[in-house]
């Protein structure tokens, strides 16, 4: 059976685009919970905080997991998705876990142009923002199967360091 490969990781580590660019490498669907949700809602994410908040952002990020099954997809995260106990149980189910780790300097200078997109990055120090949110979260991304390092690589190069590692972890 064949099972989606699964990117975790810090908004901004590129788990959207170097998931794209691997679906392309490997000739694989692509999807990413955000965009699943802005389909479901028929809003962007920002509007989804604004409107119903981060609680209900949460219990949908968890029902799409669970509208899932696996497949030959990869399936970019939204960075937040670690955060529930529940949503390990629908990711173990689904496939193999990538954990793309980014600094919070290759973070912030990521993100430099595309934050007004993070809710949760909308504050005057936002990149101490990140940096404390990478501080709750590193242990919970530690969880993945596999932690591949994504801060000295373009989109190509990252898309190819994943596959083989998947390759590799799965010959
Ligand atoms: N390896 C990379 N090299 C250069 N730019 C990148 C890389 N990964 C991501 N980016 C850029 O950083 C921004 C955030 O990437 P994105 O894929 O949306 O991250 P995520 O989905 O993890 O939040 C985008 O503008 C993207 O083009
Ligand atoms: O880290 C988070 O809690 C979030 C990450 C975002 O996705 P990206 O990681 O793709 O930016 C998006 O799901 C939402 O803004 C919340
Ligand atoms: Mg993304």
């Amino acid at each position: 059976m064949d099972r989606c490969w699964i990117l975790l990781g810090m908004m901004g580590a590129g788990k959207s685009s170097i998931g794209r660019a691997l679906a392309e490498l490997s000739g694989r669907e692509f999807l990413d919970t955000d965009l699943l949700m802005q389909t479901r809602l028929g809003r962007p994410i920002p509007q989804i905080f604004q409107i119903y908040g981060e609680s209900t952002f949460r219990d949908h990020e968890t029902s799409i997991l669970r509208s899932l099954e696996p497949h030959a997809a990869v399936l970019a995260t939204g960075g937040g998705i670690v955060l529930r106990e529940e949503n390990w149980k629908e990711l173990r189910r689904l496939g193999i876990t990538i954990f793309l780790d980014a600094s919070v300097e290759t973070i912030t200078d990521r993100l430099a142009r595309s934050k007004k997109k993070r809710p949760l990055l909308q504050v005057e120090d936002w990149p101490e923002r990140v940096e404390s949110l990478l501080e709750q979260r590193r242990e919970l991304y530690r969880r993945a199967d596999i932690t591949v390092a994504v801060d000295d690589v373009d989109l190509e190069l990252g898309a190819q360091r994943v596959y083989d590692a998947l390759l590799g972890a799965t010959a």
